[in-house]
């Protein structure tokens, strides 16, 4: 019973800390070269500082976000992308990389759709604004 899926955290099977760190990495890689959504991203190849600073943020986001034990030091959803007009394509495309990195890892099915709804929920802090 204590190994049972829904009793272990999203933070524990997407890996802890050093898991979750490899798959936010992988998926800011994955943007920067996902041809529509790239264009978004490069830029901030220009400015590695605040580059190391956005990863640094996204990381974190995934840790708290999963219930673990990380404070999230960043914007909130709604004041990082504002002004972006991200379009539903594009959100899409992220969640796209996203799913792609937590199949390369090996992430189950169930902890996959734990992650999708915790992404298509946070879906109206960012697009269009
Ligand atoms: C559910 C989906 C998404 C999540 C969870 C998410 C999460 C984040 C986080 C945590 C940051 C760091 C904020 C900070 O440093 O304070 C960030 C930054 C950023 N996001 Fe997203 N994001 C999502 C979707 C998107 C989409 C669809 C795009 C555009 C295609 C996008 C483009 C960016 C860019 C360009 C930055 C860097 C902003 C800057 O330079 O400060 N994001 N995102």
């Amino acid at each position: 019973m204590e190994n049972d899926a829904k009793q272990t955290s999203l933070y524990e099977r997407l890996g802890g800390t050093d898991g979750i760190t490899t798959i936010a990495e992988e998926v800011i890689d994955a943007h920067m070269v996902n041809p529509s959504i790239k264009a978004r991203f490069l830029p901030l190849k220009d400015n590695p500082e605040h580059l190391a600073e956005v990863r640094k943020h996204v990381i974190e986001f995934f840790i708290m976000g999963s219930g673990g034990p990380q404070q999230y030091s960043g914007k909130d959803m709604h004041s990082a992308h504002i002004g972006m007009n991200i379009n539903q394509g594009e959100y899409m495309s992220v969640i796209d990389d996203v799913m792609s990195v937590l199949d390369k890892n090996n992430i189950d099915e169930q902890s996959k759709k734990d992650v999708l709804a915790i992404l298509y929920s946070l879906k109206d802090q960012m697009i269009g604004v």
